[in-house]
């Protein structure tokens, strides 16, 4: 498949990616619109389990569609188990979308309210499949840990992705796809309820990354350069099509 160029902007934003992307209409589309009434609370839903303590994160880079941690895959030590899922999936990667001003920014809104950021911590079935891309094509491939982000101060030390989790693991879940291209319709999404808080400065003034791949220098950056600063990289909420939203928690 030849790499679409897609992005955030009037030409190549999220309006457009079904003309690479058909699947962008698909059936099991994300993110979505949670509206807590309208979720079912599930009793045989299993708390979610992560094994996020040996920090196997690689790298950190900039893809130019946003900022991903991502982490050494070739076990199960850092993952996620239990919830609505069958077996362990792997932590492949994690990520961020957010805003440019103001407190808009996450993908998933909960009864229209957004959050300035969103935080994405992207698994993959290791038990089905041998590499994240083989997953990322299956129905049962994917799930993605989604987590609010909205102004105040938290910690944030290490690189653990357990710090970035809040103190409540009560959570919705439902079936669902990618936001970003490729979209694939391969993700079983739990969003958690309880947002993280973290500082105004750093939701309120998206991190200084360009669109371009490049991580401009601060000093020289210019509004008017080549680069662009990258902000607003999250997709509106899709079509619900029927599907159940489930809830961990009454
Ligand atoms: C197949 C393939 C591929 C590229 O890998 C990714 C990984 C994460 C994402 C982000 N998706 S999201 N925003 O739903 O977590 C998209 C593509
Ligand atoms: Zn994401």
């Amino acid at each position: 498949m030849t790499c679409h160029q897609w992005g955030y902007g009037e030409e190549d934003g999220p309006s457009a990616w079904h003309n690479d992307y058909p699947i962008a209409q698909g059936n099991r589309q994300s993110p979505i619109d949670i509206v807590p009434t309208e979720t079912v609370y599930d009793a045989s839903l299993a708390p979610i389990m992560l094994s996020y303590d040996l920090c196997t994160s690689v790298n950190i880079s900039n893809n130019g569609h946003s900022v991903v941690v991502e982490f050494d895959d070739v076990d199960d030590r850092t993952a996620i188990r239990g919830g609505p899922l069958e077996n362990a999936y792997r932590l492949k990667q994690f990520h961020f979308h957010w805003g440019g001003k103001g407190c808009h920014g996450s993908e998933h809104t909960v009864s229209g309210k957004t959050y300035a950021s969103e935080l994405h911590l992207v698994h993959w079935n290791s038990a089905k499949y041998k590499t994240f891309g083989e997953a990322a094509a299956a129905p049962d491939g994917l799930a993605v840990l989604g987590v609010f982000l909205e102004g105040s101060t938290a910690d944030f030390r290490g690189f653990s992705p357990k710090c970035l989790l809040p103190n409540s693991l009560n959570y919705w879940t439902y079936p669902g796809s990618l936001t970003t291209p490729p979209l694939h319709e391969s993700v079983t999404w739990i969003v958690l309820k309880e947002p993280i808080l973290v500082s105004e400065k750093q939701v309120g003034k998206p991190p200084a990354v360009a669109t371009d791949g490049e991580v401009p220098n601060a000093v020289v950056q210019r509004r008017g350069g080549g680069q662009k600063r990258m902000e607003n990289n999250f997709r509106p909420p899709q079509p619900l099509k029927g599907r159940k939203v489930r809830a961990s928690f009454n």
